[in-house]
C-alpha cells in the first residue's frame, strides 16, 4: 500500500527547537506565492528517511487555502565532512528542475544563514502523490507493481540521461573513477563511525575494502558510465502521481554527484539482494521470491539499459551490487553512530542500524561468492541464447515476434493507418486544388478547405503528433494545471500529442512526408513544430499562455529568423542582428532572409536569433527572441523562390527588423542563451524534415512503380527492362538503409538526448536528403518531361529535398561533426 505524501509527517514532532517567527519572516520574502502575514502557520517533520531533517510547513491566511512547502535543513551537531549538504540538494534541484525534464520538486530558496534557524536550509515544492515505503509494495496489484518497476527504471535513465553540461551542472563533481574514490571514502567513513567508545567495528567490511578495491571495472577510470548520479535511487525516495503509476518527484538528493551511474543503478536494485525494512537483511525478493507483477532482477535492469541506453552490465554487476551493500553498511554505521551521539534524524528506528551493517557486509560477501549474477544477456536482446532457453520457443513468444527494436506498437500502427486512410481520402485529392491556388494571384492567402481540413485532422485524434511526452510534461504543468486539455465542446482534441515518443512519431511523420500539403494539416509542419518545441522547452508560463496555446490550437504560424544575407550563417556565431537591452524592452536591427512561413497570413509570432552581447565569448553573444510579426518596424519584404516555388501561401520570407521594440519579458530563457536553444531546438526539428524525406522517397517510389508498370517503351513496359529494374532496386535498398538511420537516430534522441544522439542525427541529417534526391530524381527520370513539369508532384519533392542539403546546415557541417566524433573514438 502506498502513503500519501501528507501521511509520512509524524504530528507534533518538530525534531529541532528552533525559532519559528525567524523561519516565517525568511519564507514570507524569500518563498514567491508565500502567504505575507498567515494567520495560520504550522511545522511538522517528516518521520521517513534518516538523513537531513525534512519539514512541512503549512501557512494560510484567513479565508484562504492553506499552502503546503517542504523545508530541508542541516542537522544540527558535529558531522562527518561534506555530509549533509543542503547547498547542493538545491542546486541539483534547480539545475534539473529549470532545463530538463526529470520530475524533481520545484526549489524555492536557499538560505545559508545560520542566523535563521540555526543550520542552512532550502525550501521546496510540496509534491501530493504516492510514496512506496516497502519495495514488495505491498497491497498493490501485479499490474501496477509491474507498471511502477518500469516507471522507476524509466526514471532513473532519464535523469542519467541529462546532459550535465547543459544544464550548468558540469563542475558538480568528478567524473571519473567515482568507484575508486567512493571506496575509499566509505572506507573512511565507516573508520569514523566505528571506532572506541563508538559501535565495534567489522572485520570482514575490510576485506570487504580490500576486494572492491581488487574489482574496480576498467569504465570506472574511462569516465564512459559517468553522468549525474543520484547516490540514494531507490522506490521510497520517489513521489508517484497521485492516480497515475508515473513518478512526479525524486526525493532525497544530498548524496548526489558526478560519477559512475551504474552504482545508482546497482542501488536500486538492492531490494533483489537484501531486505533492509526486517532485520533479515539477506533475504531480498531473489531468495524470497518476486512479489507478483515485480519485474526480475534481469528484466528491470533491461528496462533501464534500454532506456538509457547502456550495455548489458554482466561481467561488472558483482562489483557494482556489492559496492553498494558495502556502501550501505558505511551510511548505516554513520547513522547507528549517530544515534548513539544523540542526534539522528530519524528517532527510534536508528538504534536496529547496527545489525544493518552487518548485515549488509554479511550480504555483500554471499553475493560475491555467487557463481553467476545476471544471465549472460538482457532478456531484451532477441539474440539472447540463455534467455531464448529460459522461456522458451522463439516463434512462441509473442514478445520476441512483435517486439522487435523497429517494430511499431499497435497503437502506433493504429495511428499510422488511420493517417494513411486521412491522405488518401483528404489530401491526395485536394493536391491539385491547393497546387492551383498557390499559383494564382491570390496565393498568399490559405485555401479555406486547408482549415476545414485542421479541423477534421483534430477530430480523429490526427493532431500535434510531433509532441514528445517528455515536453508536453512541461507545458501541462504550467499551462494546463497538470491535466491534459480538450476544447469546449469535448472533442477529441488533446492539445499537447498523443504521448508518444520521437521513435513513435518517425512512424507517423514519414506519412505526412509524402504530401508537402499534409504536415501543416495535422499541426505538424515546420518551422512550426521547432518553434513550438522551443517554447515548450524554454518559454516562461507567460510566453507558454500567449503564443504556445494559439500556436498548439493551430490558431496562428510562427517563423524562425536567424539566417541573414550578409553573413555565413551555417555558422550562427557569424550572425550581426543586434538586440539591445532598453530599459524594459529590447531593441532589434537586422535583416533575415529565409525565415519561413513568414509570408503566411496566419503568421504571428517570431522566434528572432540575435547578439544581445557582441563582447561576451563567441556562443554567448547570441540571445532568442520573441517578436509579435505586427510590431511596428518589422518589415516582411518579400518571398524567395526555391527553383521557381515560392511554396506560397507559406513562403521564405526576407525581413527587415527597424528599432523593433518588444518588452524585455519577450526573451526566451535569458540573455546569451541563444546557441543553447538553438541546439535543443535543432535535434528533433532536423529529424523531421528527415523523416519527411522518407516518405517523399518512398511516394517517388511509388509513382516510379506504376509509371513503369503502365508506359512501354520501345516495345516493352519501361518495367520490363532491365536497367530500370536495376535502378528501382538500389533505390528500395538506400530508402531502407535511410529509414533504419532515421529511426535509429529518433530512437537515440529518446533514450540519449540530444547531445548525445548528435552523431547519428547529423549521418540522418546527411544521408536522409541525399537518399530523397536520388530517388526522387530517378522518379523523375522514369516519368520523362511530366516529371520535371509541375502535372506532377515529384518536382515539387525534389525541390524540397534539395534545400534540405543546406537548410537546417548544409551537409558539410553535418559531415565536420560525424568526422570529429569519429576521431575522438579513435584517441579514446
Ligand atoms: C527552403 C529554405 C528554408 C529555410 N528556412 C529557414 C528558416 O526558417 N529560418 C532560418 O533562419 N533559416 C532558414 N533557411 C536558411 C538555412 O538554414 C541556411 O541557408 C543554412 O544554414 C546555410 O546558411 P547560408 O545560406 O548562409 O550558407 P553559408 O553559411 O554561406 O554556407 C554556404 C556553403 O558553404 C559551405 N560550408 C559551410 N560550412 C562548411 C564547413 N564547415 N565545411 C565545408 N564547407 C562548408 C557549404 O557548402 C554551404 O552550403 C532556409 C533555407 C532554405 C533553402
Amino acid at each position: 500500500m502506498a502513503s500519501r505524501t501528507s501521511d509520512l509527517v509524524v504530528e507534533g514532532n518538530t525534531g529541532h527547537d528552533f525559532d519559528l517567527n525567524s523561519l516565517l519572516r525568511y519564507s514570507s520574502s524569500n518563498v514567491s506565492g508565500f502567504p505575507s502575514s498567515p494567520s495560520y502557520f504550522n511545522l511538522s517533520q517528516f518521520g521517513h528517511g534518516q538523513s537531513n531533517p525534512t519539514y512541512l510547513i503549512e501557512a494560510g491566511s484567513v479565508g484562504g487555502s492553506v499552502k503546503r512547502y517542504v523545508l530541508r535543513k542541516k542537522p544540527p551537531g558535529k558531522l562527518l565532512p561534506s555530509a549533509h549538504a543542503v547547498d547542493r540538494e538545491f542546486q541539483v534541484l534547480h539545475a534539473l528542475g529549470t532545463h530538463t525534464q526529470v520530475p524533481v520538486p520545484k526549489v524555492f530558496c536557499l538560505c545559508t544563514d545560520p542566523s535563521v534557524i540555526g543550520t542552512p536550509f532550502y525550501i521546496m515544492e510540496y509534491l501530493e502523490g504516492r510514496i512506496y515505503i516497502d519495495p514488495k509494495l505491498p497491497g498493490v496489484t501485479p499490474e501496477r507493481r509491474h507498471a511502477i518497476y518500469k516507471a522507476t527504471a524509466k526514471t532513473l535513465a532519464s535523469m542519467h540521461s541529462a546532459d550535465v553540461d547543459f544544464i550548468g551542472l558540469g563542475k558538480y563533481g568528478r567524473r571519473d573513477n567515482y568507484c575508486k574514490r567512493q571506496v575509499e571514502r566509505w572506507a573512511k567513513q565507516y573508520v569514523a563511525s566505528t571506532s572506541e567508545g563508538k559501535p565495534a567495528r567489522n572485520p570482514k567490511m575490510f576485506a570487504l575494502v580490500d576486494w572492491l578495491r581488487h574489482h574496480i571495472p576498467s569504465e570506472d577510470s574511462s569516465g564512459t558510465t559517468a553522468g549525474l548520479v543520484h547516490g540514494d535511487f531507490r522506490i521510497d525516495n520517489l513521489v508517484f502521481h497521485p492516480v497515475e503509476d508515473r513518478v512526479i518527484g525524486i526525493l532525497d538528493w544530498e548524496l548526489s554527484t558526478l560519477g559512475n551511474q551504474m552504482c545508482d543503478v546497482a542501488y536500486s536494485c538492492l531490494p533483489y539482494i537484501a531486505d533492509i525494512a526486517t532485520e533479515k537483511v539477506q533475504e531480498g525478493f531473489e531468495l524470497t521470491g518476486i512479489p507478483e507483477g515485480i519485474p526480475s532482477q534481469a528484466q528491470y535492469l533491461a528496462e533501464y539499459c534500454l532506456a538509457a541506453g547502456k550495455p548489458w552490465p554482466v561481467a561488472e554487476w558483482k562489483f557494482y551490487i556489492a559496492f553498494s551493500l558495502f556502501r550501505g553498511a558505511s551510511i548505516y554505521a554513520g547513522v547507528y553512530n549517530r544515534w548513539i551521539l544523540g542526534n539522528a534524524s530519524g528517532g527510534k528506528r536508528a538504534q536496529h542500524t547496527e545489525k544493518l551493517t552487518n548485515g549488509l557486509i554479511d550480504s555483500a560477501w554471499a553475493f560475491i561468492e555467487q557463481e553467476s549474477v545476471l544471465p549472460l544477456h538482457s532478456p531484451s536482446d532477441p539474440n539472447a541464447q540463455d534467455y531464448l532457453k529460459q522461456f522458451g520457443n522463439v516463434s512462441e513468444n509473442e514478445d520476441l515476434l512483435n517486439g522487435g527494436k523497429f517494430v511499431p506498437s499497435k497503437k502506433i500502427l493504429e495511428l499510422r493507418n488511420r493517417l494513411i486512410k486521412f491522405m488518401e481520402d483528404h489530401i491526395y485529392p485536394m493536391e491539385n486544388e491547393f497546387n492551383k491556388l498557390a499559383q494564382s494571384t491570390a496565393r498568399w492567402t490559405v485555401h479555406p478547405e486547408e482549415e476545414k481540413l485542421k479541423e477534421l485532422a483534430k477530430k480523429e485524434g490526427l493532431w500535434n503528433l510531433w509532441i514528445p511526452f517528455d515536453s508536453a510534461a512541461r507545458a501541462r504543468k504550467l499551462i494546463f494545471d497538470g491535466s491534459n486539455y480538450a476544447n469546449s465542446n469535448g472533442e477529441h482534441n488533446l492539445l499537447l500529442g498523443a504521448g508518444l515518443s520521437n521513435l513513435e512519431y518517425g512512424y507517423l511523420c514519414e506519412i505526412m512526408g509524402r504530401s508537402v500539403w499534409a504536415p501543416q494539416v495535422f499541426n505538424c509542419g515546420a518551422p512550426d513544430t521547432g518553434n513550438m518545441e522551443v517554447l515548450l522547452r524554454y518559454g516562461s508560463k507567460e510566453q507558454l499562455q500567449e503564443w504556445l496555446v494559439p500556436l498548439l490550437e493551430g490558431k496562428i504560424r510562427s517563423g524562425f529568423a536567424m539566417t541573414e544575407p550578409q553573413v555565413a550563417s551555417s555558422d550562427a556565431t557569424n550572425i550581426e542582428c543586434s538586440i539591445k537591452s532598453q530599459g524594459n524592452s529590447y531593441i532589434i536591427n537586422g535583416t533575415k532572409w529565409w525565415t519561413s512561413g513568414a509570408m503566411d497570413p496566419r503568421c504571428r509570432i517570431l522566434i528572432v536569433m540575435g547578439k544581445t552581447d557582441f563582447t561576451a565569448a563567441k556562443h554567448k553573444q547570441q540571445s532568442m527572441i520573441l517578436v509579435d510579426i505586427q510590431t511596428p518596424g518589422v518589415h516582411v519584404k518579400r518571398p524567395l523562390m526555391v527553383f521557381g516555388f515560392d511554396d506560397a501561401p507559406h513562403g521564405h520570407a526576407e525581413v527587415t527588423f527597424e528599432n523593433v521594440c518588444v518588452p524585455a519579458k519577450n526573451i526566451l530563457l535569458g540573455e546569451s542563451r541563444g546557441f543553447e536553444i538553438a541546439q535543443g531546438r535543432l535535434g528533433p526539428g532536423r529529424l523531421h524534415h528527415c523523416m519527411r524525406l522518407i516518405g517523399a522517397a518512398e511516394r517517388g517510389m511509388q509513382m516510379m512503380a506504376q509509371r513503369a508498370l503502365s508506359r512501354r517503351v520501345f516495345g516493352k513496359l519501361i518495367a520490363e527492362q532491365g536497367s530500370f529494374r536495376s535502378d528501382l532496386a538500389k533505390c528500395r535498398i538506400e530508402v531502407e538503409k535511410a529509414r533504419l538511420v532515421v529511426l535509429e537516430a529518433a530512437d537515440q534522441l529518446d533514450r540519449l538526448g540530444n547531445k548525445r544522439a548528435r552523431g547519428i542525427i547529423a549521418i540522418a541529417k546527411v544521408a536522409a536528403p541525399n537518399m530523397a534526391l536520388q530517388v526522387l530524381d530517378m522518379a523523375m527520370q522514369v516519368h520523362g518531361a511530366a516529371g520535371v513539369s509541375s502535372d506532377t508532384v515529384l518536382a515539387h519533392l525534389w525541390a524540397t529535398a534539395r534545400t534540405l542539403r543546406i537548410a537546417d546546415g548544409p551537409d558539410e557541417v553535418h559531415l565536420g561533426t560525424i568526422a570529429k566524433l569519429e576521431l575522438q573514438k579513435a584517441k579514446l
